[in-house]
């Protein structure tokens, strides 16, 4: 950890976004069960005190989401579109502070916090948009004296469970679409970031979102609010983003009620570069995809499989890139690699490469050793990985970019697909046919071909097999909060 203390409040134009209070019912609330601590990972201090909500808190904010809801949804689309837009303006006429809060409570460079701010409103903006376009449909009736329709209507109440990678985006991502739907949204935020939540509540009551429609309630304590609003039958959809184990816990627990649930799960997404592939751009992609949030989001090349013809060159090009990068303090400008989200978050990457090097891949650059303080972890490469090694078979969320060689084109095809996850895969490439049947061959949600980044909220993100059900993004997004409604009249 770093010596200096955060002083995040002395940091904000406006010291107002920084919020250690729930927002419930349209107003803001000291916790139920007292506080708890919020730390930068960078330096390792205490930089908020976060209410803590009781479980019978959140069931008052899905009831105050149930009073808010239908009037909410007897709104025209216009009319809620105009409450997004706000909040979207919003959100970008605070962006630096916005910025400066998620890069203090979770570590990523202050250049990648006001990225995601942006991406984060763009939910908002897009969603928004979308308010004005739920259509329905008519279908020529079956009998001469019926007339069928179609209509689609909000499924209710919406309540997330959302990650610490990305704290702002995660839950505009549900929260837009949710809104514009016409549905009522209670967020629960990850316990090591909820500032970036609370500050989106501060934007949402200036913009004018309705009491009760978007509440957040931070908790330490996950598992008693994931069973409420998997038990509450007034939560009538439930959103999840993070690891597939918890989100399969939820699913069981959703499973008694029936219950409408998205799950953005875990990744583990291969990274192809064939022979015919521009090199340079390819290590750029592996770069953009592999560090971004040093390596902690679900759609990170996990697994680089480089064609036998250029992998020495690849890797030669990659370990001389990954040396350039700094790794520091997000809030100090130029730093392109923060902490990890956490000490304990460095083991799961040093076991990782421990166990690659124990199975015979060679370390590059780096190894693992815990030369630098805290939550700070220099980046690795290594060559040599089998899928024999846990690296190929678990998700590494952190900066360790393995190498594995491969022949033949149906050979990286079967190896990519070689996993239970299903999220994003990349292949670069340049040979218009072998792109084809790559990208037709790869088991994924979301693939990009020559490039590393796919992170949009103009597109259906998701993923199949065990990475999750349901998309979230573009015109896609909204559909996971309606009800479609079939209307048959007799005439
Ligand atoms: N697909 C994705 O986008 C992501 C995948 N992951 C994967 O998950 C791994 C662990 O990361 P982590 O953030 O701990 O992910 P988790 O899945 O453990 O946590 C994600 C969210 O779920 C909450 N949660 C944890 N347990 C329960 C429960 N029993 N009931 C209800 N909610 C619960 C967490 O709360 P709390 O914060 O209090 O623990 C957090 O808000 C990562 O190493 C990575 O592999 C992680 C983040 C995003
Ligand atoms: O959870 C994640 O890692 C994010 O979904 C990745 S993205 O949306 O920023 O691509």
């Amino acid at each position: 950890m770093l010596d200096q203390t955060t002083n995040l409040g002395s940091r904000l134009k406006d010291p107002a976004l920084l919020e250690e209070r729930a927002f419930v019912a349209g107003a803001f609330a000291e916790g139920e069960g007292g506080t708890f601590e919020v730390t930068n990972p960078a330096r390792g201090d205490v930089i908020a005190r976060v209410a803590d909500c009781s479980r019978a808190q959140v069931a008052r904010a899905i009831d105050a989401a149930a009073a808010a809801q239908r009037d909410w949804a007897a709104r025209t689309g216009k009319a809620r579109a105009a409450v997004l837009r706000r909040w979207f303006e919003l959100m970008m006429e605070h962006q630096e502070d916005l910025a400066v809060i998620m890069t203090a409570e979770q570590g990523k460079p202050l250049a990648e916090s006001r990225g995601e701010i942006a991406y984060a409103a763009g939910f908002i903006e897009f969603s928004g948009e979308e308010a004005k376009r739920i259509y329905g449909e008519t279908i020529p009736g079956h009998q001469r004296d019926k007339r069928i329709t179609v209509i689609r209507q909000p499924v209710g109440v919406a309540a997330s469970i959302t990650p610490w990678n990305f704290p702002a985006a995660m839950i505009t991502r549900k929260a837009g679409p949710a809104l514009a739907a016409g549905c009522a949204f209670v967020a629960r935020p990850a316990s090591e970031t909820p500032l970036s939540a609370t500050a989106l509540a501060v934007l949402a009551e200036r913009a004018g979102v309705p009491a009760g429609v978007f509440s957040v309630v931070p908790s330490g304590r996950a598992s008693e609010i994931g069973r409420e609003f998997c038990e509450n039958p007034t939560v009538r959809k439930l959103t999840f983003t993070g690891s597939t184990e918890v989100g399969r816990l939820l699913l069981r627990q959703a499973a008694d009620q029936v219950k409408k649930c998205s799950m953005e799960l875990g990744g583990n997404a291969p990274f192809l570069v064939f022979d015919d592939a521009d090199l340079d751009a390819a290590v750029e992609g592996a770069i953009a995809s592999k560090f971004r949030n040093n390596g902690q989001t679900c759609v990170c090349a996990n697994r680089i499989y480089v064609q036998s013809g250029v992998h020495d060159a690849f890797a030669e090009k990659l370990a001389a890139r990954v040396a350039e990068l700094r790794v520091g303090d997000g809030l100090e400008e130029g730093t392109d690699l923060g902490p990890l989200i956490s000490p304990e978050a460095i083991g799961k990457v040093q076991e990782h490469i421990a166990d690659a090097t124990d199975k015979g891949a060679r370390v590059v650059l780096g190894g693992g050793g815990d030369d630098m303080p805290g939550a700070f972890l220099r980046p690795t490469v290594l060559t040599g990985a089998t899928q024999e090694m846990a690296v190929a078979r678990e998700e590494t969320f952190g900066p360790l970019a393995a190498l594995f060689r491969f022949e033949t084109e149906e050979e990286a095809i079967r190896l990519a697909n070689d996993t239970i996850f299903g999220l994003a895969s990349y292949v670069y490439a340049r040979d218009i046919g072998r792109v084809t049947r790559v990208q037709e061959g790869l088991d994924y949600g979301i693939v990009g071909v020559n490039t590393g980044l796919i992170s949009t909220e103009v597109a259906p993100f998701g993923g199949v097999k065990q990475s999750g059900l349901g998309r979230e993004g573009g015109h896609y997004g909204v559909e996971e909060f309606l009800e479609i409604k079939y209307v048959c009249t007799a005439v």
